[in-house]
């Protein structure tokens, strides 16, 4: 089914307030380091999606996931399960570089328009679109082979904010000193208060 065809359901689903940049967030032109080196999406691991993010303009933020033979589902193809993973950590990163407000995936949605092949690199831009309390709207397109490339995927998500103590319980108890690692994601720089 062509995009057009698809239902247009509203986004943000619930009235929104406009997404406040942080004052500590990065600037236009930064690129984004991995907030965690273990992580699938962003970080040094075997197959991982090695995704790399830099700040544009305007509230967008621009990731690159470049895939792989280790990324396939079908012959040559890109598996629908790693593509979400990828919106779902250039979501991430947008909601959290941008607002430095703590929060986890509590809705991911994709709508897989075009196949993506082994050796493509699918540009991904992400934007907050609209923040109620504790939940966070962002969503995002991915552009094959350059950033006005032809839409593949489509993705919306909601991000519940959260308090520290959510990583540190559920988690890793060291879960804190591992996330500053990467020196621009320094908690006490965060909004810790949901
Ligand atoms: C710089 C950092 C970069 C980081 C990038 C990371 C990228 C990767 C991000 C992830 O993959 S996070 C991992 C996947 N997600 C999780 O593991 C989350 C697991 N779920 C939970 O821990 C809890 O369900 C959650 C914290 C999300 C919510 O539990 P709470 O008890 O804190 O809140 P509650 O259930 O009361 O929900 C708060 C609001 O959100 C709404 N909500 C929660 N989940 C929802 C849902 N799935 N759909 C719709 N609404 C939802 C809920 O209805 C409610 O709305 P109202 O305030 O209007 O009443």
């Amino acid at each position: 089914m062509s995009d057009e065809r698809r239902p247009a359901n509203p986004w943000p689903p619930v009235e929104t307030q406009r997404p406040e940049i942080h004052p500590k967030a990065p600037g236009p032109g930064t690129d984004l380091e991995m907030h965690y080196t273990e992580c699938f999406g962003c970080g040094d691991v075997d197959n991982g999606l090695h995704i790399h993010s830099t700040v544009g303009e305007s509230g967008v933020v621009h990731s690159r996931f470049p895939v792989t033979r280790a990324h396939q589902g079908a012959p040559g193809l890109a598996h629908g399960g790693l593509l979400a993973c990828a919106f779902d950590e250039a979501l991430g990163s947008t909601v959290g570089n941008l607002l430095r407000r703590p929060a986890v995936t509590g809705k991911l949605e994709t709508d897989f328009l075009r196949p993506v092949p082994v050796g493509t690199t699918l540009f991904i831009a992400a934007r907050v679109d609209g923040v109620a309390g504790r939940k966070i709207y962002a969503s995002a397109d991915g552009h094959l082979n350059s950033a006005d490339g032809p839409v593949a995927v489509r993705a919306r998500g909601l991000f519940i904010q959260v308090g520290l103590e959510h990583f540190t319980t559920h988690g890793d108890a060291d879960a804190l000193a591992k996330f500053t690692q990467a020196p621009r994601l320094r908690h006490d720089d965060w909004d810790i208060n949901p």
